[in-house]
């Protein structure tokens, strides 16, 4: 049990409210502090929550802060406030409503909960990490995205699903995939370092399969606000989140591939991108470059250069500037 450890969630849509959920379930905290403009249904949900838990046999208390001013000194928060994307649309196209969002939302964050480690998960996921590094000014050990665990669980998926198609074998969850680089359609999947019940790949799958689960990986979020017409994807990101809340605040020290401001990691510094990161009760305490080819450099220095256009929009519009 994280005792006395107290988390908030900004932004109780789809994903927020699923995080405060698997939290509560897992009684991973002793408080969950829910914000959302929506009080009333913030109120009603922080009332079921903490009735679940109640039913899991955990302790876990579920509140509601009406304003981000009102989450006081919590332990790490979680930032999902802002829009998803609709059909037709890419990440990219949340950038300046979600930044501004962002950026008014962690400016509370410093100054009532200054010792929190921060979560950043609305898109463009990448950016809004940069957002809020430089809106607090804190270290980037801080300030960490979730995303690759997201990509990386897809991955799996798809590996699974092909797996058993062609030679009928399920593996029991243990398909270890593994996705850097940015959250984008220029997220960077990396096949030769996923593993299947510890065996290579290439020893079920050949590169014809392999490539297609490596694009279908890239087009996942989009293949799901496809078929939900409404929003995005919620379920497996509000995961991928809680396994983060769960390795800092019990200090697990577990690596994950998260989006982090990177400095000087394959010589690139000033942009976030995501890398395997160890995870622990300082936040992020090792920040990990796994050696990459030739291709998979090229493809890093992609994802790169597609984060950095979205940091230069922002710049042009004197987004770091303004208050
Ligand atoms: N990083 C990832 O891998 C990942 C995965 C899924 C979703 N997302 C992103 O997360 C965000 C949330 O997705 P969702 O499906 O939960 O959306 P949603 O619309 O269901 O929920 C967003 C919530 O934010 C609230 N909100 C907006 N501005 C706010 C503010 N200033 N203060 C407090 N609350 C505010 C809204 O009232 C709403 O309840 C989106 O930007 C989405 O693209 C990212
Ligand atoms: O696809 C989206 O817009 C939401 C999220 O980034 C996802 O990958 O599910």
């Amino acid at each position: 049990m994280g005792k006395s450890k107290r988390v908030g969630i900004v932004g109780v849509g789809n994903v927020g409210s699923t995080v405060g959920y698997s939290i509560a379930m897992r009684g991973l905290a002793h408080e969950v502090i829910l914000c959302d403009h929506k009080v009333e249904r913030a109120k009603g949900m922080a009332l079921d929550m903490s009735q679940s838990a109640q039913a899991a046999r955990m302790s876990t208390s579920v509140k509601v802060a009406e304003t981000p001013a009102q989450l006081i000194d919590c332990d790490l928060v979680v930032v999902t406030a802002g829009s998803p994307r609709l059909p037709g649309m890419n990440r990219n196209d949340l950038l300046i409503k979600n930044a501004q969002i962002m950026k008014e939302v962690v400016r509370d964050i410093k100054t009532y909960s200054p010792n929190a480690i921060i979560i950043p998960v609305s898109n463009p996921l990448d950016v809004m990490v940069y957002v809020a590094l430089k809106e607090t000014g804190w270290e980037r050990s801080r300030v960490v995205g979730m995303s690759g665990i997201l990509d990386s669980a897809r991955m799996a998926h798809y590996i699974q699903e092909a797996i058993f198609n062609k030679h009928k074998i399920e593996f029991g969850g243990q398909v270890r995939a593994q996705v850097i680089g940015g959250h984008g359609d220029t997220m960077v999947p990396l096949p030769r370092f996923t593993t299947v019940a510890g065996l290579p790949l290439t020893d079920f799958l050949d590169w014809n399969e392999i490539n297609e689960i490596v694009s279908k990986t890239k087009n996942g979020g989009a293949e799901i606000v496809g078929y939900l017409q409404t929003g995005s994807a919620y379920y497996a990101p509000a995961k991928a989140t809680s396994l983060m809340v769960e390795s800092i605040l019990q200090d697990k020290k577990l690596v994950y591939p998260c989006a982090v401001m990177l400095e000087g990691e394959y010589a690139y510094e000033d942009v976030v991108s995501g890398v395997p990161v160890m995870l622990g009760a300082r936040g992020v305490e090792q920040v990990f470059a796994p050696s990459l080819d030739a291709e998979q450099d090229r493809l890093f220095a992609e994802s790169i250069r597609s984060v950095r256009e979205l940091i230069d929009v922002l710049n042009l519009n004197k987004f770091f500037e303004t208050k």
